[in-house]
């Protein structure tokens, strides 16, 4: 059964939690190669290397969860089994994620709204230890960007998104003491979970001063601009994401790399395809792909939050100068963390943790 999904701001963000327990299809054709590099790459003497800053450019959604027995009729109230409030959106994932593997800072550009809501999120992300949150500005004219995820007892979910500050908290766009942090940054993290005009003002900037742009393809069903996909150096979409873009269907390996190599006609030089528990893809125009399987959990708890730890994961590795496959490999092992625990940002590793994990994975 699809999840479903009621929209009251159209087009509007996906909280972190959209797929929470959705059952999103996945491909099943793949066979990687589980040939693994040594684990030197991140240890205490690789750690010494200074780091540029890792900036996300994206949104902060309050998302309140109700476990419900069914949806309500029109006009019926339904009691909860029970209710939590946590921080989301895959901007504030992707930076709390940045803000506990980073050697360097993470700063998380955002709007929130001047709110009970926005001061949850501001302390969250202070909670979750690392990210620099003074770039979240409160809006005036919006709330701070909410939902509501409806958990039924057989794990599908219902969403409602409200938008407000992440989609009309820009007023002229990205400040200008914010462009100048972009260009300074190692990488440049976004997406699109607010509007595409902010993205690409993001975008240029980066571009402009040599930064290279990480583009999440988040769960937003609005076709991405061809001016913001000609600014990403690379798009990191799941396979669901991929074939929504390219309108090609991306059931087996061999269709994914076609659908990639649509990607590149579009200008996207990389594509970083999240493959679930069939682990992950990186295409580069004109080069063989890169693949890098699963780090297998003890225990999968609980997948939210997962494209997110990975996305940022592999930005880290990549402000430090590793190779592709060595980012992926890092990101790989900060995601099997990842699943273990239930939440998004709760269950996002510390880099010892993934350090640890890394060394103890069999290396062929
Ligand atoms: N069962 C699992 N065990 C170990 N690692 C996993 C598992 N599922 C996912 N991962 C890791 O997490 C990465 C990202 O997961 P996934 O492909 O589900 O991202 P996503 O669809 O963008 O996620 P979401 O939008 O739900 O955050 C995968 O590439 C893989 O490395």
């Amino acid at each position: 059964m699809a999840q479903a999904r009621v929209r009251l701001t159209p087009a509007g963000p996906t909280p972190a939690t959209a797929f929470l327990s959705g059952s999103k299809p996945r491909s099943s054709h793949f066979s990687f190669s589980t040939k693994l590099t040594p684990n030197s790459l991140y240890t205490a003497a690789a750690a010494n290397a200074p780091a540029a800053p890792i900036v996300v450019v994206g949104s902060a959604n309050a998302d309140i969860y109700v476990e419900i027995n069914r949806l309500p009729l029109v006009g019926e109230t339904v009691a909860a089994s029970a209710g939590r409030s946590l921080a989301g959106g895959k901007g504030a994932n992707q930076a709390a994620c940045g803000g506990r593997l980073a050697l360097g800072p993470t700063y998380l550009v955002a709007r929130v709204g001047d709110d009970a809501n926005g001061r949850l999120l501001e302390g969250a992300l202070a909670d979750a230890g690392g990210v620099r949150t003074d770039r979240v500005a409160r809006a005036a004219n919006a709330p701070s960007g909410h939902a509501v995820v409806m958990l039924m007892p057989d794990g599908q979910n219902s969403i409602i998104i409200v938008g407000g500050a992440n989609m009309e908290g820009w007023a002229a766009g990205i400040n200008p003491e914010d462009l100048e942090l972009i260009q300074k940054a190692g990488v440049l993290l976004l997406q699109r979970e607010i509007p595409d005009w902010v993205n690409v003002q993001a975008a240029q900037a980066a571009k402009n001063a040599g930064v290279p742009v990480i583009m999440d393809a988040g769960g937003m069903d609005a076709p991405v601009p061809g001016e913001l996909l000609s600014l990403v150096d690379i798009f990191s979409p799941n396979e669901t994401e991929l074939a929504r873009l390219t309108g090609l269907p991306t059931e087996s390996f061999e269709q994914i790399s076609q659908a990639a190599r649509q990607c590149h006609k579009m200008g996207v030089k990389e594509v970083l395809v999240k493959l679930g528990s069939q682990g992950s893809a990186l295409f580069v125009e004109g080069e063989e792909p890169i693949r890098q399987p699963i780090i297998p959990a003890t225990e999968v708890i609980d997948t939210t939050g997962a494209g997110d730890t990975f996305t940022s994961a592999f930005a880290v590795a990549l402000v430090e100068g590793k190779p592709k496959k060595e980012c992926m490999r890092f990101a790989a092992a900060a995601a099997s963390l990842c699943v273990r625990v239930k939440g998004a940002i709760p269950s996002m590793p510390d880099r010892k943790s993934v350090v640890k994990l890394l060394e103890s994975v069999q290396v062929e």
